[in-house]
């Protein structure tokens, strides 16, 4: 064994590791049914069970996580240290707590992803061990120093790990994003691993990595951080629910389950926003002249009585006029609180207005016409009219408590509202926001961009603030000691055997309290993670924001993303050459300059690990179409596997082009209107391999064979058609086929015809 049996010598440490983990394992399984079978019930004991119970299962997740593919990385230093590197860290539990394996995040582990023979940071050796079911299976040795040293670094650049790297990317696809840390290249690992507290931007186009680089950084960020991460939780937007099922697996199989992974349309707690936009209402919604629009239809509901409303009050007549609303109406604007907090204001000056109003009439002497009434009298008055249900309705239909849903929808709802919260708009942008549907619960008649929307108005309403649950909890507790002293005194002489019999409002009185003690025992019990609490909280502020696909975001979008991150420390990840979204980013500087001026970081990743180069060289012409200064990314690898064109752009082709012998997952991408007639030609046919998606459904994801169908039309579908059709191109691993009809688009003249020699 030792240097003349590397995979002994592997085996042996892979058995050793094995072992302690599966001590822990027992270990941490006893004591979780130790606190589990705890009986103590005060306060302070459940409190401590809880955090036992969350800290005892979160590490049976990561060593349940770490099982496959634990140990996979050695150096050899060369002062003769060994470092053993793997998905957690693993100490032994001899007497000296000797380290079995490095966490791939752990400083010392980074030599692993950065060292090259050009830069070698001590290291001699670096090894790539492989193993299935516990059982090493392959070893690979690359020597950076010595007379051994590979020369990797003139094959290509900086690239680490290259076997290993290179046999991850020819692997077929499965549908699920997998980890990357036994290949981690350089470029990726210092973003990964960036210590900047701001805004950093990370800027590459397709298949560089971007999106397992924002995984990875979340994992490091919260073995870095853990303390402050953990309590505040990192937030992560991508562009859809495919997307972000795709990548979902990703941070559980390194044993992190703590991170919220939202679209933008999720980010509002409480809608469902089910509903689609075409691309031109998408755009009119995303746009920022929303923020006046919706400050407009705010202050529509801020109305004034176009005749005075006569209320009456103790056998009196008291009119409601327009000069006296607007005088509460100004001292509620004056306050700057949002609407719903405004209301109070509103309602007290108005109430001042009428009670003096009233004072004049039955106040006043019949002599000089001076007041007789004193102050008092009239604060008397007042608040007798405060108890008023009637002049307190009537007063606050010129201020009404507004919810998000409401507003947005009386807005879509009417043309006349439309036309009033949009001076100078064209009549089509008008009309890109009316709707007609009936409302849907949950907001399932709203679309996702419609979210920031909402957010936006809930933002100038002041809902869901804390204001407002603290009202809502005062509220709670007046109802609950009107229940407690119903229950008090109805029950002493009720008959108590007897439930039938009660009294309904003894019954609604148990109702009550007993929902209390059951609210309290769940507040009690609630064991809820980070992203749980987070996701059902608009206020809830992340201590660290990813966004995926951030090309992606409209300007109202990034508002509302920008809330949730309060310090501003966040992960930008996009590519401005992708986006076909006409609210889309097409410049970072101008999405970030509102937020953070100039103070924002680049980076760039440079090196495509997905798309051969056979295929990179069409979307690389479409990328000069759209910005001849993108610089594009460079294909790692070929496989000789040359794109080829069918003239025959009928559905069938489509379908018909499709070989069943393809090996891992196939794509049909196509024009938006075409997807669903193509999607029906397939029924029965392929089965499970093969998805039909529209452009924007694709972005993100990857296909070992991609179908591309009609790009003429795909470039004719928007004004931003070259950035779809370049995301359409660069989805695949393997292989690329176009179907067309009309002729192909000048970057993809000259590509080969199907059956010519090649395919
Ligand atoms: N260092 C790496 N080791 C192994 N595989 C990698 C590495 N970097 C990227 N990949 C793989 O390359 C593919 C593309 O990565 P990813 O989806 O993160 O790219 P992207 O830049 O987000 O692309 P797009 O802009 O098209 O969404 C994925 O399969 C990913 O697992």
């Amino acid at each position: 064994m030792g240097a003349d049996d590397p995979v002994g010598e592997e085996q042996a440490h892979l058995d050793l590791t094995y072992a302690r983990l599966d001590r822990m394992r027992a270990n941490t399984r006893r004591r979780l049914s130790e606190a589990l079978r705890e009986t103590e019930d005060n306060p302070q004991a459940l409190s401590e069970r809880e955090s036992y119970e969350r800290l005892y299962t979160d590490d049976l997740t990561k060593f349940d996580a770490a099982e496959h593919n634990l140990y996979f990385g050695r150096l050899d230093l060369d002062d003769g240290e060994i470092r053993r590197i793997g998905r957690i860290g693993i100490l032994d539990d001899d007497a000296a707590d000797s380290t079995l394996l490095l966490d791939w995040r752990a400083p010392l582990s980074r030599p692993f992803y950065l060292a090259t023979p050009a830069a070698p940071e001590s290291v001699e050796l670096r090894r790539h061990i492989r193993t299935r079911n516990r059982m090493v299976r392959a070893i690979n040795d690359e020597y950076l120093t010595g007379e051994r040293a590979t020369d990797t670094v003139t094959a290509h650049g900086d690239v680490v790990n290259e076997s290993a790297l290179v046999a991850a990317l020819n692997a077929a696809r499965t549908g699920e994003m997998t980890d990357i840390v036994e290949t981690i290249q350089r470029e990726q690992d210092i973003i990964i691993r960036s210590t900047h507290r701001g805004v950093t931007v990370i800027q590459g186009g397709p298949g560089t990595g971007k999106t397992a680089v924002a995984l990875h950084r979340a994992a490091y960020l919260l073995y870095t951080h853990r303390d402050t991460l953990s309590r505040s939780g990192i937030l992560i937007v991508g562009p859809n629910d495919d997307f972000l099922n795709y990548i979902g697996q990703v941070l559980p199989s390194l044993g992190e389950s703590g991170v919220l992974l939202s679209t933008v349309g999720d980010l509002f707690p409480g809608v469902r926003a089910g509903a689609g936009d075409s691309r031109e209402t998408m755009a009119v919604k995303g746009d920022p002249r929303m923020v006046d629009v919706i400050k407009r239809a705010v202050r529509g509901y801020q109305s004034l009585p176009t005749r005075p409303v006569p209320v009456t009050f103790d056998t009196y007549q008291v009119r409601i006029t327009s000069d006296l609303v607007k005088e509460a109406r100004a001292k509620a604007r004056g306050s700057r609180k949002a609407h719903n907090q405004g209301q109070r204001i509103f309602l007290r000056a108005g109430l001042d207005g009428l009670a003096q109003a009233h004072a004049r009439t039955i106040g006043a002497s019949l002599l000089d016409g001076s007041q007789l009434l004193s102050p008092g009298d009239i604060a008397d008055i007042r608040d007798e009219m405060a108890q008023d249900p009637d002049i307190r309705r009537e007063l606050l239909r010129f201020w009404p408590t507004l919810t998000p849903l409401d507003v947005l929808r009386d807005l879509y709802a009417d043309p006349a509202a439309i036309r009033r919260a949009t001076p100078g708009w064209s009549d089509d942008d008008r009309r890109a926001l009316h709707r007609t549907t009936a409302p849907l619960p949950e907001g399932a008649d709203l679309s996702p961009a419609d979210v920031p929307l909402l957010d936006e108005i809930a933002e100038l309403i002041g809902f869901g603030t804390e204001d407002d649950e603290r009202e809502q909890r005062a509220q709670w507790r007046r109802r609950l000691a009107e229940a407690q002293e119903a229950l008090d005194i109805l029950t002493g002489s009720a008959p108590q055997d007897l439930e039938d019999d009660l009294d309904p409002e003894i019954l609604m009185a148990y109702d009550l309290i007993d929902a209390e003690q059951l609210a309290e025992r769940q507040t009690r019990r609630r064991n809820l993670t980070t992203a749980e609490r987070a996701v059902g909280d608009r206020q809830w502020a992340f201590g660290h924001v990813i966004v995926d696909e951030a090309q992606e975001l409209s300007a109202m979008a990034w508002r509302m993303v920008m809330r949730r991150i309060p310090n501003r420390w966040m992960t930008i990840i996009g590519d401005t050459a992708q986006t076909g979204d006409l609210a889309g980013t097409r410049s970072w500087q101008a999405v970030l300059e509102p937020y953070v001026a100039k103070r924002w970081q680049l980076r760039e990743l440079t090196v495509n690990y997905r798309t051969p180069a056979e295929i990179t060289r069409y979307a690389n012409r479409v990328l000069h179409h759209i910005n001849p200064e993108h610089s594009p990314p460079t294909s790692l690898r070929s496989n000789g596997i040359e794109p080829y064109a069918i003239a025959a752009g009928s559905l069938s082709a489509a379908v018909a082009a499709i070989d069943p012998d393809w090996p891992g997952l196939t794509a049909i991408i196509a024009p938006d209107d075409e997807c669903a007639a193509i999607a029906e030609a397939l029924t029965g046919q392929h089965p499970d391999s093969v998805r039909v998606l529209t452009v924007l459904a694709c972005k993100g994801l990857e296909f070992d064979n991609v179908v591309v169908v009609e790009p003429a039309a795909i470039l004719r579908q928007s004004p931003r058609g070259h950035s779809d059709l370049y995301v359409a191109l660069t989805r695949a691993t393997q292989r690329l086929v176009v179907v067309h009809d009309e002729p192909l688009p000048e970057e993809l003249a000259g590509m080969r015809p199907a059956g010519t020699s090649g395919v």
